[in-house]
């Protein structure tokens, strides 16, 4: 892809990016970084996604993008990128291809496809949650205006069978408070992990009659863990009974809360605080009242983790005037 080529310029100690660009009515319009320190610096690194202000003319490159896509795994968000390429009729540049804008950065994989960007976060709020700092930065750099930011994941579901989707109404952290705490200078930082309730309704209405899955709205358990943290009894270490496990969930289930997954709150937090519209998208690869272990088939797991990525890019061609 073009990106490729501008991407792996060495630095030439000048910024390229606009970095204060813009009347004040459209910086209105813009993301908001809330960070007064940026507006100092002559120049920004987004190291972890190999992009910078210094390198790349980040308005020229990604100002047309209006949907920002991220899942755990490299192999996923590929996979989506070609998905919503054909879903959207994209065609590369001539004699381009989808390349991995990030592939230098060795952290996270980055495909762009016209208006979306399909972006893989690894696994956990601290993977996500530096990952959402430097997104939510080349929004601002790239002066993107109202971009909708979705995670298209998997989870555990909580009285919800394996292959059904949940999308998320409010994030809770382990403690079933809705917020993300960060400890910043030594003290509880706290902001709401809220997800804009109209997007996730516009979501679950474009499920389709015979679709083979249910599309639910419910809240999200983010854990910090995949284990004891999600309350599993099939970790290394465990100590608690499978009564205390029952107990919980059923608990977890009668607050409202329909899966758990380990990014919601920070994903939530991060957006709302920008003022980005966003919605968390995920399948359920079990119920976690029925057992722990992940034994579907690797098949049906597939075809299970393409069923958000079929939700959201309805909602895309929807936007883009695009027919189903
Ligand atoms: O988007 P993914 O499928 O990575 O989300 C969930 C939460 C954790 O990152 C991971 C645990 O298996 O899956
Ligand atoms: O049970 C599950 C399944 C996927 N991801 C999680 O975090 N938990």
């Amino acid at each position: 892809m073009v990106l490729q080529s501008n991407i792996s310029n060495p630095c030439n100690k000048k910024c390229k990016s606009q970095f204060h660009g813009g009347t004040e009515a459209r910086k209105k319009e813009l993301i908001h970084v809330k960070n007064p320190h940026l507006e100092r610096m002559p120049c920004d690194t987004l190291y972890h996604i190999h992009l910078g202000t210094e390198y790349q003319d980040l308005q020229a490159l990604f100002g047309d993008i209006k949907f920002v896509c991220m899942g755990g795994t490299p192999a996923r968000m590929k996979e989506f990128a070609h998905f919503i390429k054909n879903e959207i009729g994209y065609i590369p540049p001539y004699g381009t291809t989808l390349e991995d804008i990030s592939k230098l950065g060795h952290r996270y994989s980055m495909f762009k496809v016209g208006p979306v960007l399909s972006v893989s976060h690894g696994m956990g709020v601290p993977s996500i949650g530096i990952l959402l700092h430097e997104m939510i930065k080349l929004m601002y750099h790239a002066q993107v205006k109202d971009p909708v930011f979705f995670r298209i994941g998997t989870c555990g579901g909580i009285g919800i069978e394996g292959g059904n989707i949940v999308i998320t109404s409010e994030a809770l952290n382990g403690y079933g408070e809705p917020n993300f705490d960060l400890p910043v200078l030594g003290k509880k930082m706290s902001r709401p992990a809220k997800l804009d309730s109209n997007l996730a309704m516009d979501l679950k209405n474009l499920t389709l009659p015979e679709d083979p899955w249910d599309t639910t709205i419910g809240k999200t358990m983010c854990a910090d863990d995949f284990y004891e943290g999600q309350g599993r009894l099939d970790g290394a270490f465990c100590e608690y009974s499978e009564a205390d496990k029952i107990a919980y969930l059923t608990k977890l289930h009668k607050n409202g809360v329909r899966n758990i997954e380990m990014e919601a709150v920070i994903f939530g937090a991060l957006t709302h605080h920008a003022g980005i519209r966003a919605a968390i998208v995920c399948v359920t690869l079990l119920n976690r009242l029925n057992g722990d272990q992940i034994n579907s088939t690797r098949e049906e797991r597939d075809e299970w983790q393409a069923r958000p990525q079929k939700l959201v890019s309805r909602y895309i061609k929807n936007q883009l005037n695009l027919s189903s």
